[in-house]
C-alpha cells in the first residue's frame, strides 16, 4: 500500500463505483459491481477477455449509460450539468483523464498538436509559439520516457509510440484520476518499467489510477490493490501484497491455468528439411537501418524483440508487404519473396498478425464471418461446384471461433465490434493461422488476450510450427518471447544486436538487458562481428 494512501479512511475515495449494472441485449455485462479507488492509489482492474472491464471504463467516461448503480468522484456524484446520468464532459470536468484501447489520437496532426489540444499552446508576445509548444511537449514526453520528436505526425508513429503519445496527453494536465485501459499491451518491458516509474511518482502527488492489464508480471511493485471481474461480477478486491500469483490467476480465470511450457528447439532440423524455409540476406528497406540477415526453418519459432523504435515493427510490416526492400534478398523455399506486394506475399503463404489490431487487423462494422472470410480452411465448406453454402459457412466460422477460443461465438453474423478487445485479437490470430501458412509473422499475437486464453493460442502457434510453418514471433512481451521461442534475436536500430541460439537459456530480464545494452561495438554471437561491421558489410 502506498504511503500517500495510508489515511484512506479519512477522505472520500477518488472513485466509488456502487452497484454498476449494464446490459447489452440479452447479456448482463456488469452485474452490481462495487469497489473504491483511493486518492494516491494505483488500482488494477483485472479479468479475462469479456469480463466487463472496458464496459465499466466506458460507463465512467460517459460513453455508455448505466442501467443502474452510481459513481462518485471524490465524494461527489458524477452527473452531467444537464441533469440525470453523465456525459464525457462531466467526466472531464471531474478531473478524470482516460487512455482507452482505441487511443483516440488525431492521426493527421503532429504529436505536439495532439498534446497541445489538451494542454493549450504556448504563447510568445501574445502569439502561438510552435517552438515553445514543442519544447513543452518534449518535456511531457520525456517524463514517461517517450523519445520521438514532437513534430512527428501521429500517423507515422508505431502502435507503441502512439500509446506513449496518448499516455503523455492524458498525464499532461496532471489530472487527479487517470484511467489506463491496457496501455502496456504493446509496450516492451523496459518501456513499461519507465512508464511505471512515472505513474508511481504521480501517485506520490495524490493522483489515483485505475489500471487495466493482462500482464500480471508488471503488477508487483506497481499496484496497491486489485479488483477482479469475472463474467460481469466482482470476484475480489484485495491488497496486491495479499495475493499470490496463483491466487490472482484463479480469481481471473476461475480455474487453475497450467504454467507456460518452455519449448525445446526441434532436435533435428531435417524433420522439416535441413534447408531453411525462409532465408533473409542483407535486407534493407527505407524504414529500417538494416542490413539484416537471418534464417528460419520449418517448424521453428524465431523470437524477435527490442525496444520501441528498434526496428521490430518495421520488420514485421515488411513481411506484410508494407515496405519495399532497397537491398538484399528474402527467399521462401528457394524462391524470392515479393516484398512490397501484400497480395502476392499472402498468396505465397505469408500470413501476418499485425501489431495494430484497430488499424490493420479487425474490420469493424463487419461480422465475424467477413472478418474470417480470407481463411480458406474455414470456408472449405464452400461447395465443390463453386457455390457458397451459407449454412456450412456458418458452421465453419463457429468451429474456427471455437478452436481459437472466441467468446461469444453464438452467431457468425455478429458485428465484430461487439466483441471485447481480446476476443477481436483472437479473430485476427485465427485469420492468420487457420490456413497453416508457410510463414507466420506474428506481431504481438497475444496483446490484450487473457492469461487463460493465451496458453490456447501458444498451443496453436506450436501446432502450426509442428505442421511445418516457419514462425516469426515478434513481441513486446519479453516473457512470451523467452518462453515460446526456440531461438531469439534482439534488434536495435534495425540491426541484429544479439542472438540467443537456445531460448531455454534466456530470461525476459536478459532480453531486456540485451535490448538496452546495445552499443555500436557489440559483438554478434557466433560471428565475432560487431554491429558496425554488420552495417558496413
Ligand atoms: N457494443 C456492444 N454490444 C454488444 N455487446 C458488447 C458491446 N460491447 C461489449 N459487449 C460485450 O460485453 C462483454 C464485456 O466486454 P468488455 O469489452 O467490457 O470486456 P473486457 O473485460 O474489457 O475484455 P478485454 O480484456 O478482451 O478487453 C463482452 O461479452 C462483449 O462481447
Amino acid at each position: 500500500m502506498s504511503e500517500a494512501s495510508a489515511d484512506w479512511a479519512l477522505e472520500p475515495p477518488a472513485l466509488r463505483f456502487s452497484g454498476l449494472t449494464k446490459r447489452f441485449g440479452q447479456s448482463e455485462v456488469l452485474q452490481g459491481v462495487s469497489f473504491d479507488v483511493a486518492p494516491g492509489e494505483i488500482h488494477a482492474l483485472l479479468g479475462a477477455n469479456g469480463a466487463g472491464k472496458s464496459t465499466l471504463i466506458k460507463i465512467l467516461a460517459g460513453v455508455y449509460s448505466l442501467d443502474s448503480g452510481s459513481i462518485e468522484v471524490h465524494g461527489v456524484p458524477l452527473e452531467s450539468a444537464h441533469g440525470h446520468g453523465h456525459d464525457p464532459e462531466a467526466a472531464r470536468a471531474a478531473g478524470i483523464a482516460f487512455v482507452h484501447q482505441d487511443l483516440g489520437l488525431v492521426e493527421d496532426i503532429s504529436v505536439a498538436d495532439n498534446i497541445a489540444l489538451q494542454l493549450g499552446y504556448e504563447k510568445r508576445f501574445g502569439l502561438v509559439s510552435s517552438r515553445a509548444t514543442s519544447a513543452r511537449v518534449a518535456r511531457v514526453l520525456a517524463t514517461i520516457g517517450a523519445e520521438f520528436a514532437p513534430d512527428r505526425m501521429v500517423s507515422s508513429l508505431s502502435r507503441d509510440e502512439q500509446v506513449l503519445c496518448a499516455v503523455a496527453r492524458a498525464l499532461a494536465l496532471e489530472p487527479r484520476i487517470v484511467i489506463l485501459d491496457e496501455v502496456s499491451a504493446s509496450l516492451p518491458k523496459p518501456e513499461v518499467e519507465r512508464l511505471s516509474r512515472s505513474l508511481r511518482s504521480m501517485r506520490r502527488g495524490g493522483a489515483a489510477f485505475l489500471y487495466v492489464t493482462h500482464r500480471l508480471d508488471e503488477l508487483t511493485g506497481l499496484v496497491d490493490r486489485v479488483t477482479v471481474l469475472r463474467n460481469g461480477k466482482k470476484v475480489v478486491t484485495a491488497a496486491m501484497s495479499d495475493l499470490s500469483h496463483d491466487a490472482l490467476v484463479r480469481h481471473i480465470v476461475g480455474a487453475e491455468v497450467r504454467a507456460s511450457r518452455r519449448r525445446a528447439r526441434p532436435q533435428d532440423d531435417s524433420a522439416h528439411g535441413r534447408v531453411p524455409k525462409l532465408v533473409v540476406r542483407d535486407l534493407t528497406t527505407d524504414v529500417m537501418t538494416g542490413p539484416i540477415s537471418f534464417d528460419v526453418h520449418a517448424g521453428e519459432v524465431l523470437g524477435i524483440c527490442g525496444l520501441v523504435g528498434s526496428g521490430t515493427r518495421e520488420l514485421a510490416q515488411t513481411f506484410a508487404g508494407a515496405y519495399k526492400p532497397t537491398g538484399g534478398t528474402a527467399e521462401l523455399n528457394g524462391r524470392g519473396l515479393p516484398l512490397g506486394r501484400p497480395e502476392a506475399l499472402a498468396s505465397r503463404g505469408c500470413a501476418v498478425v499485425p501489431g495494430d489490431r484497430q488499424r490493420e487487423g479487425i474490420i469493424t462494422g463487419l461480422a465475424l464471418r467477413e472478418n474470417l472470410l480470407p481463411t480458406r480452411r474455414a470456408f472449405g465448406a464452400w461447395s465443390r461446384a463453386g457455390f457458397r453454402s451459407p449454412g456450412r459457412e456458418t458452421q465453419a466460422v463457429l468451429r474456427t471461433c471455437e478452436a481459437f477460443g472466441v467468446v461469444p461465438r453464438d452467431r457468425a453474423d455478429r458485428d465484430v465490434s461487439e466483441l471485447s478487445g481480446g476476443n477481436q485479437q483472437k479473430i485476427v490470430f485465427a485469420r492468420a493461422l487457420a490456413d497453416r501458412p508457410e510463414i507466420a509473422v506474428l506481431e504481438d499475437p497475444t496483446a490484450g488476450v487473457d492469461i487463460g486464453s493465451r496458453e490456447v493460442l501458444y498451443d496453436l502457434i506450436h501446432e502450426a510450427a509442428d505442421a511445418g510453418t516457419a514462425v516469426l514471433l515478434i513481441s513486446t512481451d519479453f516473457e512470451e518471447v523467452a518462453a515460446q521461442s526456440h531461438r531469439v534475436l534482439v534488434l536495435s536500430h534495425g540491426l541484429i544486436a544479439a542472438e540467443f541460439p537456445d531460448a531455454r537459456e534466456v530470461s525476459a530480464d536478459r532480453l531486456a538487458e540485451a535490448s538496452y545494452a546495445v552499443a555500436p561495438t557489440t559483438r554478434l554471437p557466433g560471428t565475432g562481428r560487431s554491429l558496425e561491421d554488420q552495417a558496413r558489410s
